[in-house]
């Protein structure tokens, strides 16, 4: 059993908690920690946590804590992720990593050094209509891709902290533009750099200092673009929604109104219909209306088995650390008016074949963990029995 504290009794916390006491269900949150006691007892006992605390130090010092979780808000993010990892604990890390690149790359040294396990919590790589997107674009369907749009918008965010430029590290973009910087580059491979940005962002309807609406831009080296838009001041709701275009084809996922996932190629159309309890939309919901939604519960699996098997997951902090590069950028272009380079001093690139990470349901009886390319070509795939948990491989 993996024994878990989570930092942050908030609306992310109770989403992170469904789906953690649902994906593997030898795992349980047992330690919850808030900023005032009411909330943390009324947290654990809705929840079914056996402790709380107000205490971050005392949270990630707790001996029978094996995982940390950090769901607080984002001017706390560095400090509790740095306590853990000195305490000696693997960190799970929600989104953005840091307020700024130089934020994160603290965080991700601060790992490294502490030598434990590292993940960023991006959930918007792991709901099953973007997992089998992934997998058609690794398997190469959409030919190059040339073009990812990523949008994310609504009304505004739930909590005070949010709206403050100082604690959240800015608006629209450090919120929800780190979700579609990073889906962007899942899709046109992490192992391609990204080099320049430009965007424009403004405050056209809330009264606050940082920004409600933004459009931009992101160069990467292959000349592919990932472009994402978001607003704090959409009144329809919350629209979700990814296209990718390649040089063979084009793919639609749809997250809010779960129409799932299309793809149109020159071999034809396929579909795939989302299930009721995947929208990560789960979170528009009142607070367990809705049993969490898969792509969290997908992410809980990955980052928890791979900590099982000493792997990396699909997202760490190294990638939270890229996206926070690419949005200083973006802060700097929309002051500048004009494309802002990337500054990524600790560009590592990745490996072709981590770009797919977990892709569930490989068939009724395996989750495919990984791919990898032989020296004669083929590709080796790397599976995990659902029920035993046992590793085999095939060739494709
Ligand atoms: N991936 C995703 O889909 C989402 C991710 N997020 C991210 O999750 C993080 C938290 O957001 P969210 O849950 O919405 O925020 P909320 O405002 O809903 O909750 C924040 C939580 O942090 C606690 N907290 C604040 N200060 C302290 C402190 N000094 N010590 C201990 N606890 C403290 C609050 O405690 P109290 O209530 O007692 O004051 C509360 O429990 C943010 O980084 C956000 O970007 C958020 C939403 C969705
Ligand atoms: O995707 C999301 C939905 O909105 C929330 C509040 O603005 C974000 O924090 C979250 O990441």
């Amino acid at each position: 059993m993996t024994r878990i504290a989570l930092l942050g009794a908030g609306l992310i916390g109770s989403f992170y908690t469904q789906a953690l006491h649902g994906a593997r269900s030898r795992d349980r949150v047992e330690l919850v920690c808030s900023r005032s006691a009411t909330n943390a007892a009324a947290f654990a006992a809705k929840w079914g946590v056996e402790r709380w605390t107000t205490s971050i130090d005392e949270a990630v010092a707790d001996e029978r804590i094996d995982v940390v979780i950090v769901a607080l808000p984002n001017d706390l993010h560095k400090q509790a992720v740095i306590a853990a990892a000195q305490a000696g604990k693997a960190v799970l890390c929600t989104k953005p990593l840091g307020r700024t690149a130089e934020e994160a790359l603290q965080m991700l040294r601060a790992v490294e050094e502490a030598g434990v396990f590292h993940g960023y919590l991006e959930d918007l790589v792991y709901p099953p209509k973007t997992l089998k997107g992934l997998q058609s674009v690794q398997a190469g369907d959409l030919g190059r891709i040339l073009w990812v749009r990523s949008r994310e918008t609504h009304p505004g965010p739930h909590s005070d902290w949010f709206w403050d430029k100082e604690r959240a590290g800015g608006g629209a973009i450090i919120d929800m533009g780190c979700h579609c910087i990073e889906i962007a580059r899942s899709f046109i491979g992490k192992n391609v750099r990204p080099v320049e940005v430009v965007c424009w962002g403004d405050t056209q309807v809330h009264p606050i200092e940082s920004e409600d609406h933004a459009v931009g831009m992101v160069r990467y080296e292959d000349g592919a673009i990932g472009q994402f838009e978001v607003s704090w001041a959409f009144r329809g709701g919350m629209d979700l929604r990814d296209e990718v275009a390649g040089t063979e084809g084009t793919l639609w996922m749809n997250h809010w109104l779960r129409t799932g996932m299309e793809m149109y190629t020159a071999k034809g159309t396929s579909r795939y219909v989302a299930e009721k309890s995947e929208s990560n939309g789960g979170w528009l919901f009142p607070v367990g209306d809705e049993v969490a939604a898969l792509g969290y519960s997908n992410m809980f699996t990955d980052m928890l088995d791979a900590i099982d098997q000493a792997r990396e997951p699909t997202e760490t902090f190294y990638d939270g650390y890229i996206v926070n590069a690419i949005m200083d950028a973006s802060y700097r272009s929309i002051q500048t008016k004009r494309w802002e380079p990337i500054e990524l001093p600790i560009w590592r690139g990745k490996k072709p074949h981590d770009d797919v990470g977990i892709v569930p349901d490989f068939d009724r009886e395996h989750v495919l963990l990984k791919q990898e390319r032989m020296p004669d070509g083929r590709v080796k795939l790397i599976l995990r029995n659902k029920v035993t948990g046992e590793l085999t491989h095939r060739f494709k």
